[in-house]
């Protein structure tokens, strides 16, 4: 709804009231509607001025709405009628004024914003476009190029940078409504003329269409087969090339095209499923609501690695204080380089950091109130340093660990206060990447876990509560993918086949040119460990099965050879030298493979794309339906979540288990059944009870599964 009030001096205030962003439901859209005929009915009224309850201007049309039929006053003809009239209209922007919230703001004739407001055309993150006139009246106010930047990464941007832009008039750091009704006052009366941005001639480059086919190649590129940014570039191509009225009619075009696409859907239950995780419980009933989180002011970070530097980095620009600590003196000094390195890069335009310090000294420990342990990925090392943190730090210090998928508990066992530990699995770089897995153990406290996923929120990240099992959630899952990517180089793909079929679905990286990135001697060294490879292999055990089932020594075999990635300059591709980053397909793989091949008696087959893409995405899949059987994550948008922000997984297919979904849960079994029946010695393959639970329960749409995953795991 809208509130009214006639304010002294002739002004009338219509207030957004739909808390807690004032999106622009059915009901404010009608409110906004009847208050604003009434301020131009009363003869009193000489200006209005539009502002948003509860110190955000809008959030933008009601997203929510989106899935069913839309009915009430449509957001255009609003907009329309506020720039058409013939009083002024102020907008007084607090808080954000972000995709139809910004849409409203552009039709109103001036926009005054708090220093601390954020504006911005998002709707191409929900697989949209700004289709209430944004397209068509940014481009008239802040020229073509800077429109196509707004509208096709969807940033936000401060009010400084928007006042620079001249997306809004005027800046105050006090009292924004005070100052619109002010300015309001003082503009009364005043010929609107081009203040109406629907008259305006937008700026446009010199060699507009050179510009414009640049913008389509370049998003294209970006986008990774999603719809909504070429269609923005198209939509403010038109701003450039039509009238006002027909590039309105060519915006609702292609936002028709885009509304109910499978990448809406996919994008939208992306950002609902990115809230709903920050509502976390455990299965010992811990819950977000009830959960208090600790303060941290002063954290420790143990091992100045990759993962220890950025984690550090990460911290203090949170503004926490920081004790970074290496054992050794030499490893100290290049830990405190980089770090100082990564700082100085990042320090433009930033806030103020924490302090930080640099020891070799543990007992140095005694005042933080959380410690990331971030050594060397191995258990007997990490259980060594617990034991010593937890010998040094007092017993309420929160200790957590850095691990990509070893035993939390184990470690947990190793203190005085097991309550108080907690896996904390950054990804790398991780001043960078977006995810954060909070891991907590069968004893971890309901305060640990609030105070984790806290600090990842204050981190800018987003966090997401799993249980305790190897790997995790994101890379338990990621294990049967990989296996089937290399169980199909043995069956006749290459390389770069496998990972351009994925990158094709979306990936940033295909698998094999993931691995190269990251180093083939990390899984190497676990599945040593496990032993798959190496010295632990009972003798005689053939070299293609393990553990009774089917194994793949491929990566390790080229890890012997001396190709560990990018590194060495040869992995699976070939580079240009040690370090070198483009991936060139590499003969000698090919012919490395058809030794194998004929070593091993298989005879190669032409590998459909289908096939590559059924059978990586759906073990990976198989197995997040087990992730959820075994309660390591509570729901599929916990999956989801991790996959996006931390597998590169495409968000406009929304996460495995959506995507599992959107091809139907009875053709994702049929698969992994065919599959199977054709490799019984892949038990990854085997279709699992849940997913055969939820086709026997008729594919219930995904926000109905965590009723079905009661069921199942109660009977498990
Ligand atoms: C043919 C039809 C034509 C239609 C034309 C439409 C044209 C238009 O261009 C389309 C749009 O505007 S598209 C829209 C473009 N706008 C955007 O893309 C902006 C999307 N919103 C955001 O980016 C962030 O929410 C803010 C930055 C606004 C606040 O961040 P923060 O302070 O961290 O808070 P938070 O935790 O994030 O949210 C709090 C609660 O509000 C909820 N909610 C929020 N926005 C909502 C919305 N628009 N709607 C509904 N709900 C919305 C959110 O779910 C959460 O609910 P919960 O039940 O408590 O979980």
């Amino acid at each position: 709804m809208a509130r009214y009030v006639r304010i002294p001096g002739s002004i009338a205030l219509i207030t957004l009231a739909n808390p807690p962003v004032n999106a622009l439901s059915a009901a404010v859209r009608r409110g906004i509607t009847e208050t604003l005929s009434r301020a131009i009915a009363d003869p009193e009224v000489k200006a209005v001025v539009l502002c948003g309850e509860n110190g955000n201007f809008c959030g933008g049309a009601d997203i929510k709405e989106f899935a069913g039929p839309m009915s009430g006053p449509g957001l255009v003809p609003m907009i329309d009628a506020i720039e058409a009239g013939e009083k002024p209209v102020v907008a007084a922007i607090e808080g954000v004024a972000l995709g139809g919230g910004l849409e409203l703001a552009l039709g109103c004739h001036y926009r005054i914003a708090h220093c601390k407001a954020r504006v911005g055309l998002p709707e191409v993150t929900l697989g949209l476009l700004p289709a209430a006139g944004g397209t068509q009246r940014l481009p008239r106010l802040i020229g073509l190029s800077a429109a196509l930047d707004l509208i096709t990464t969807g940033r936000h941007v401060s009010a400084q940078e928007a006042l620079q832009l001249g997306i809004v008039d005027r800046l105050t750091e006090g009292d924004t409504l005070g100052v619109a009704v002010e300015f309001a006052q003082s503009i009364a009366g005043q010929p609107l003329g081009s203040r109406r941005l629907s008259t305006r001639t937008p700026a446009c480059p010199a060699d507009l269409d050179s510009f414009l086919q640049g913008a389509l190649v370049q998003v294209r590129r970006r986008a990774r087969g999603a719809m909504a940014p070429e269609a923005c570039v198209r939509a403010v191509g038109a701003a450039a090339t039509l009238p006002y009225s027909q590039g309105m009619q060519r915006e609702q075009e292609l936002m028709a095209s885009l509304f109910r696409s499978a990448q809406a859907r996919a994008l939208q239950y992306c950002f609902f499923s990115q809230r709903l995780v920050g509502r976390w419980s455990t299965p010992s009933g811990a819950r977000w609501d009830s959960a208090e989180p600790r303060p941290i002011r002063r954290a420790a970070v143990i091992g100045l690695g990759t993962m220890g530097r950025g984690i550090a980095v990460s911290l203090l620009q949170a503004g926490i204080a920081v004790v970074a600590v290496e054992t050794d003196e030499q490893q100290l000094e290049a830990g405190r380089r980089a770090v100082t390195a990564l700082l100085e890069r990042r320090a433009q335009g930033r806030g103020s950091e924490g302090p930080l310090r640099f020891t070799t000294d543990l007992q140095q420990l005694r005042q933080v109130e959380l410690v990331i342990e971030a050594v060397f990925e191995d258990l007997a090392v990490k259980k060594q340093v617990f034991r010593q943190l937890s010998a040094v730090c007092p017993a309420d210090t929160l200790l957590c660990t850095n691990t990509s998928g070893l035993d939390v508990e184990q470690l947990a066992a190793c203190t005085r206060s097991p309550e108080l530990v907690v896996g904390t699995h950054f990804f790398g770089p991780a001043h960078v990447m977006k995810l954060l897995e909070v891991v907590y153990g069968p004893r971890s406290s309901p305060v640990a876990v609030a105070t984790a996923m806290h600090l990842g929120k204050r981190l800018g990240k987003v966090s997401v509560a799993v249980g305790n099992c190897p790997g995790f959630v994101g890379n338990r899952m990621l294990k049967p993918y990989l296996e089937q990517a290399h169980f199909l180089l043995e069956e006749g793909a290459a390389p770069e086949q496998v990972d351009q079929a994925l990158e094709e679905f979306g990936f940033a990286m295909g698998v094999f040119r993931v691995a190269d990135l990251s180093g083939l001697d990390v899984g190497w060294r676990v599945r040593k460990e496990a032993g798959l490879t190496g010295p632990g292999v009972a003798p005689g055990e053939s070299p293609r099965r393990r553990q009774g089932r089917r194994y793949s020594p491929l990566p390790d075999l080229l890890c012997e050879q001396g190709r560990l990635g990018q590194k060495t300059g040869r992995g699976w591709y070939l580079y240009e030298g040690p370090g070198a980053r483009e991936a060139r397909p590499d003969p000698w793989t090919h012919s490395f493979l058809q030794q194998y091949r004929q070593q091993h008696g298989l005879q190669p087959r032409a590998v459909p794309q289908q096939e590559v893409l059924e059978r990586c995405l759906y073990a990976l899949i198989n197995e997040g339906f087990r992730v959820l059987e075994d309660g390591i994550a509570t729901g599929p948008e916990d999956i989801d979540i991790i996959y996006v922000f931390g597998y590169g997984w495409p968000r406009h297919r929304g996460g495995p288990m959506f995507h599992a979904g959107a091809v139907g849960l009875a053709t994702v079994l049929d698969r992994l059944e065919h599959y199977h029946h054709a490799h019984p010695d892949i038990p990854n393959l085997q279709p699992s009870a849940l997913l055969r639970r939820l086709v026997a329960s008729g594919n219930p749409p995904i926000q109905k599964w965590r009723e079905v995953i009661r069921r199942v795991r109660s009977q498990l």
